[in-house]
């Protein structure tokens, strides 16, 4: 018999949005099944960031010729840097059954979505722009320049919010990370019931 496939979990939003937090609460909870896929970046690592955990960090000639390989399922240049899903670990992953959760910015989910319809993309929302402001200059991690290009970009991606599956506020991280985990249980319980209808539809035949 064929195994089931695992789900693609895409988890975007804008920088600053929470993401990662809310990624981390998600991880540090005993009963969560799916497994994280560590992206490929030219970013320079900030302060704690450890290679293989956090991200893979790779030159920017390394980064192109993985791009030119093929071995990204998506990839964007975001505020400079590139950002990209390495393809094998996602494609075995899913194949073995197992569930992948990906936190990737707008552009890359937006890739995906085209390549990759059936899987599963929640937006992580700010309660406002100035709180997503407020969160970028509080974690303190890039110039003013920076933030300032980040919001001017988030105003553009919370346009794309209607194209996901859904939409979770970040007000509170526990209460984020609780409604992704209910998501993803429904989403499970819907593909089951659609694939039992489906092989009944096949025994009537
Ligand atoms: N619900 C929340 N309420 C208040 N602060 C939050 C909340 N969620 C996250 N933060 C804070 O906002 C800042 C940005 O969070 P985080 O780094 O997780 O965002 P991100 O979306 O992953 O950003 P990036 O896309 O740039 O990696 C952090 O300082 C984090 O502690
Ligand atoms: N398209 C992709 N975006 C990614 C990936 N990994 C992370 N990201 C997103 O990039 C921005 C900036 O990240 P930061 O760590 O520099 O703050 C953020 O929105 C990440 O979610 C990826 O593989 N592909």
């Amino acid at each position: 018999m064929m195994k089931e496939k695992g789900l693609l979990i895409v988890l975007s939003g804008p920088s600053g949005v929470g993401k990662g937090t809310v990624r981390k609460e998600l991880f540090s909870q005993p009963d969560i099944t799916f497994e994280y896929s560590i992206s490929m970046t030219t970013r320079v690592p900030r302060e704690g960031e450890v290679d293989g955990v956090d991200y893979f960090f790779k030159s920017r000639e390394e980064f192109e010729k993985l791009i030119e390989q093929d071995r990204l399922l998506e990839y964007a240049e975001f505020v400079g840097n590139y950002y990209g899903t390495p393809v094998d670990y996602v494609r075995d992953t899913i194949n073995d059954g197992r569930d992948v959760f990906l936190e990737i910015e707008v552009q890359g989910a937006r890739q995906i979505r085209d390549k990759f319809p059936e899987g599963l993309f929640i937006f992580l929302a700010p309660p406002s722009l100035s709180e997503l402001e407020n969160r970028l200059i509080h974690r303190g991690t890039e110039s003013s320049h920076v933030i300032a290009n980040r919001v001017e970009t988030a105003k553009k991606e919370l346009e794309m919010m209607n194209l996901y599956d859904y939409v979770v506020e970040n007000d509170q991280v526990k209460k984020a990370s609780e409604r992704i985990k209910a998501i993803v249980v429904a989403e499970h319980l819907r593909r089951e019931r659609v694939e039992a209808r489906y092989k009944k539809m096949l025994e009537v035949k």
